[in-house]
């Protein structure tokens, strides 16, 4: 892959991608990357009506499988409501 010019490796939609990314990490030294696509943001999270709050709590736990299987960080719409919910 790097011989190819690669300096990054994005994969989506990021729920499926755990496979492919344990097979990667063995195979190049370049960052990857999975992409949480829109879908993924809008299913696998709600509005609390009480706070109005997202509750981001199972991408939590998708990003930090990712990152077991390595991934080198993960795309998000969840980023902002993340930073906000470890803050
Ligand atoms: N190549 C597909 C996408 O970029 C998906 C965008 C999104 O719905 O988040």
């Amino acid at each position: 892959m790097e011989a190819d010019g690669a300096d990054m490796v994005l994969l989506e939609p990021a729920q499926f991608t755990s496979d492919v990314l344990t097979t990667l990490r063995t195979q190049t030294r370049v960052p990857l990357f999975p992409f949480s696509v829109s879908g993924e943001y809008l299913t696998l999270t709600h509005v609390d009506p009480d706070t109005g709050q997202r509750d981001v709590r199972l991408l939590v736990e998708l990003f930090t499988m990712l990152k077991r299987a390595g991934a080198s960080a993960s795309l998000t719409y969840a980023a902002l409501d993340i930073a906000r919910r470890v803050a």
